[in-house]
């Protein structure tokens, strides 16, 4: 497709000239502000299969030129949903070392550091990724809020291998570790909402599932993320840097945010 960028002439206000849905109706991400909320008791806690990835499965870490990315064996998926959804592969969002800020949703209008997406599509009605992507019961998306803070373990199994994906289109191969201990410890407090990918196309294709609880990663290991990639490929003369790859929060019209907890 057409180039498109966070900022600028190809920015995500131009996005929809060449996306027709980025200007459509259902997008994300959102301000989850207290107004739109409401409780469900029928919103089950989150259960995940297969996350314990051991190190002898390889992952694939990725620069796509708009995100770092690992693909997913298909072996993970969700299991509480009403269809199974099974893992492709999860990617960040993230601010810069200037504007540290850089989460796609917001809560209250607070903006995290960064944000983790772990994209699955259903399975059970499509079979593969590219046939479910624009389908309205296409994708669900786990996301999850990350802050500076605490040192991540978890994170630096695979940030340690950044630096071998630094322009776009690299890509290295990195030993399985859990994606459980990636996820907040409380997977039934979460907001719910339908909307959209949140880069182009922009289909309204997702279920979201934004945890309540954020996760932390240390003022180094952001920086690393922050810093270490460029959008352009290697042997480009001017690179360009890999930052501040979040869209902002779209309307949220008369969508509601379902919650899954009370207080
Ligand atoms: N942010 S997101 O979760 O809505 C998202 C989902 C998918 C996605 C991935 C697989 C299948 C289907 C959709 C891809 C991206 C993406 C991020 C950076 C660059 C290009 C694409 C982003
Ligand atoms: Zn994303």
């Amino acid at each position: 497709g057409a180039k498109w960028t966070y900022n600028g002439p190809e920015g995500e206000h131009h996005w929809s000239k060449h996306y027709p849905y980025c200007g459509g109706a259902f997008q994300s991400p959102i301000d989850i502000k207290s107004e739109l909320l409401r409780f469900d008791p029928t919103l089950r806690p989150i259960e995940i299969q297969n996350y314990n990835l051991l190190p002898n499965e390889q992952l694939t870490l990725g620069n796509n030129g708009h995100s770092v990315q690992i693909s997913l064996p298909s072996k993970m998926h969700i299991s509480s949903l009403p269809h199974r959804y099974t893992a492709a592969q999860l990617h960040f969002h993230w601010g810069s070392s200037s504007r540290p800020a850089g989460s796609e949703h917001t809560v209250n209008s607070k903006q995290y550091a960064a944000e983790m997406h772990v994209v699955h599509f259903n399975s059970d009605k499509y079979p593969n990724m590219s046939m479910a992507v624009d389908k309205s019961d296409g994708l669900a998306v786990l996301g999850v809020l990350i802050e500076v803070g605490e040192f991540s373990p978890t994170f630096e199994q695979f940030l340690r291998f950044i630096n071998g994906i630094k322009y776009r289109d690299q890509r290295v191969q990195v030993p399985g570790f859990n994606i459980r201990a990636m996820l907040p410890a409380r997977l039934d407090e979460y907001f719910r909402y339908d909307g959209s990918l949140t880069t182009p196309p922009c289909y309204p294709s997702v279920l979201w599932t934004v945890f309540r609880n954020h996760v932390t990663i240390s003022r180094k290991q952001f920086l690393d993320m922050a810093t270490a990639l460029y959008s352009s490929h290697a042997q480009e003369s001017s690179p360009v840097p890999l930052n501040g790859n979040f869209r902002r929060p779209q309307l949220a019209d008369s969508r509601v945010v379902l919650v899954s907890f009370k207080e």
